[in-house]
């Protein structure tokens, strides 16, 4: 989880890779409206993306173990997929917003994400850390060493929010 642009389909897909589960882009899972909404600049609301949760809270519980990408920014948005699937955790991947920025302009040509959406993300996030069962990973790091952490701070002996 985390803001356009912090990397959750790269550190999604190593650790499907690394853990043998199935990778889901909840991207791939917006409303055509939402997805033109996005394209054209506009920050989606509450109501379009609940209907998305709802959905990405189905294939959770129908298809776990999974690893699934989605920018779950806000606590309630955590809950509803909490409530969908009770084993979720969550990796928080942590950027800056001049390096989102950066991502996401870098990729424009080939991504349908505005650039200027970018601050719209930053003010909707609500921090996931300290909630249960989030880890953290810095977006700075290496994606190898991204997964790696990830992996590690998941393992039970591990339950810590965050590590120096
Ligand atoms: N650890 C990393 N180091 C350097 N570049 C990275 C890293 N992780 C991702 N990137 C690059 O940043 C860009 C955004 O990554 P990615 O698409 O994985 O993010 P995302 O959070 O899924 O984005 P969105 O949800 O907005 O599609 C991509 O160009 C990707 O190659
Ligand atoms: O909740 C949201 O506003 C969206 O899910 C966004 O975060 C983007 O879809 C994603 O990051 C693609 O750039």
């Amino acid at each position: 989880m985390g803001v356009a642009g912090c990397g959750k389909t790269s550190v999604g897909q190593g650790l499907a890779t690394a853990l043998g589960w199935v990778f889901i882009e909840g991207d791939a899972h917006h409303s055509p409206a939402s997805i033109a909404k996005m394209q054209a600049g506009q920050a989606l609301t509450d109501e379009d993306r609940w209907g998305w949760l709802e959905r990405l809270g189905q294939m959770l519980a129908d298809q776990a173990p999974v690893v699934l990408s989605c920018s779950a920014l806000k606590r309630a948005y955590r809950d509803r997929l909490r409530l969908a699937c009770p084993a979720l955790r969550f990796v928080f991947i942590d950027i800056d917003k001049a390096l989102a920025l950066q991502r996401v302009a870098d990729r424009a040509d080939r991504h349908f994400f505005s650039a200027s959406l970018v601050d719209s993300q930053f003010t909707t996030l609500e921090s996931p850390i300290g909630e249960p069962g989030v880890v953290t990973v810095p977006a700075t790091l290496a994606l190898s060493a991204q997964v790696e952490r990830a992996l590690d701070l998941l393992t039970p002996r591990n339950n810590q929010e965050t590590r120096p």
